[in-house]
């Protein structure tokens, strides 16, 4: 079996969004598929009114294949300290003509404000390892997790595009999607996330290669890019006007800095993957400057490399859950 879905992105790329069918008959929904966590939320008719801004809502009550979990509850609490929270129910869901007949699909009953804020985003699909899920009093396996054992192959991929539709493909690899060769990487999924290493970094196409081991995850759910404080120096250090801006939360430049380099990772046995200097300028910081926010961050905050959406975006990436490792390709 396999599946495909078209993704979209939100402006500035900051996150992307993909359509979902739940229960019987369908509920659309448009989901943002995370690999930075491992919970099936959704926006639902539990919530209370001042929680919902115009998000798409999964009634539970009118599908005819939902059964709640009696007794079952999660909770979930992100980096930025939004969080999330609610009751279970198993029913079909369908991404791209996948189906899977038993899903954990959590309702929201409570979500934090910046997730009514975000109009656009009825809730998260994780694709992490179902080791972090929170459902309580037994964790529950992701949508992959439970596609798997039927797929041609155990595997997803990911292909965004800067403020371009781009796609997932569930249980086969299209070869017309990439550059080139793809590259493997070892994967250690014992926190539940896409953890790899990468070798080092080169800022600019004539800079030197840094040979330094980068412990980092492969994270859709994450916009930026947050790399150790050592690699983001190396970087602004080469763009004319960049600041670090504490009041902003971090490094800024003019948005029409034209010294603003590409930045290379490195995956294994020599391969690189080559971000765009123009995926690092993202929305201005306040209406009157022009001066932009970076892509890229400091990790210092978070203990770890989080290779977010301006990565990603640059590559076609294989989540080989099977083989426990990750695919990186040129395109
Ligand atoms: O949680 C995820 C992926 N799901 C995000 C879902 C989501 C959370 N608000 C959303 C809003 C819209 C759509 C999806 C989401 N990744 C990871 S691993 C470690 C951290 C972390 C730990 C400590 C400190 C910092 C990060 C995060 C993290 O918080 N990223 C989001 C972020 C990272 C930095 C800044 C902002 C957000």
């Amino acid at each position: 079996d396999r599946g495909s879905v078209q993704n979209l992105p939100k402006s500035y790329d900051v996150e992307y969004l993909m359509p979902v069918s739940l229960g019987t008959p369908a509920q659309q929904l448009n989901l943002d598929l995370d690999t930075g966590s491992s919970d099936f939320w959704v926006f639902s008719t539990l919530l209370k009114e001042s929680m919902i801004n115009g998000q798409t809502l999964y009634d539970p009550n009118t599908s005819t294949t939902s059964d709640k979990m009696e007794g079952y509850t999660w909770k979930i609490t992100y980096g930025d300290e939004s969080y999330s929270s609610g009751d279970v129910y198993i029913d079909t869901v369908t991404i791209g003509d996948l189906t899977v007949s038993t899903q954990a699909v959590e309702a929201a009953k409570v979500v934090s404000e910046e997730f009514t804020a975000d109009s656009d985003n009825d809730g998260l699909v994780g694709l992490g390892f179902g080791i972090i899920n929170t459902v309580q009093p037994y964790k529950q396996k992701t949508f992959f997790e439970k596609a798997m054992p039927g797929l041609d192959s155990p595997v997803f991929t990911a292909d965004l595009k800067a403020g371009a539709p781009g796609r997932y493909n569930f249980g086969y690899i299209d070869d017309d999607a990439y550059l080139g060769n793809i590259t493997y990487v070892p994967v250690d999924s014992s926190d539940g996330f896409w953890r790899w290493v990468s070798p080092g970094f080169q800022v600019g196409s004539t800079g030197s290669f840094n040979s330094t081991r980068i412990h980092g995850i492969a994270d859709t759910g994450t916009t930026l890019l947050l790399l150790p404080d050592g690699v983001c120096e190396a970087f602004y250090s080469q763009i004319a006007s960049a600041e670090y801006e504490p009041s902003q939360g971090g490094y800024t430049f003019e948005c029409d800095d034209s010294t603003v380099p590409d930045f290379y990772f490195g995956t294994d046995n020599g391969q690189m993957i080559r971000i765009p200097g123009s995926y690092m300028s993202y929305s201005k910081t306040d209406t009157s400057s022009q001066r932009c926010f970076g892509g890229m961050q400091s990790d210092s905050g978070v203990g770890f490399t989080i290779w977010g959406d301006v990565a990603l975006k640059a590559a076609f990436v294989v989540f080989d859950q099977g083989n426990e490792q990750l695919g990186w390709a040129e395109k």
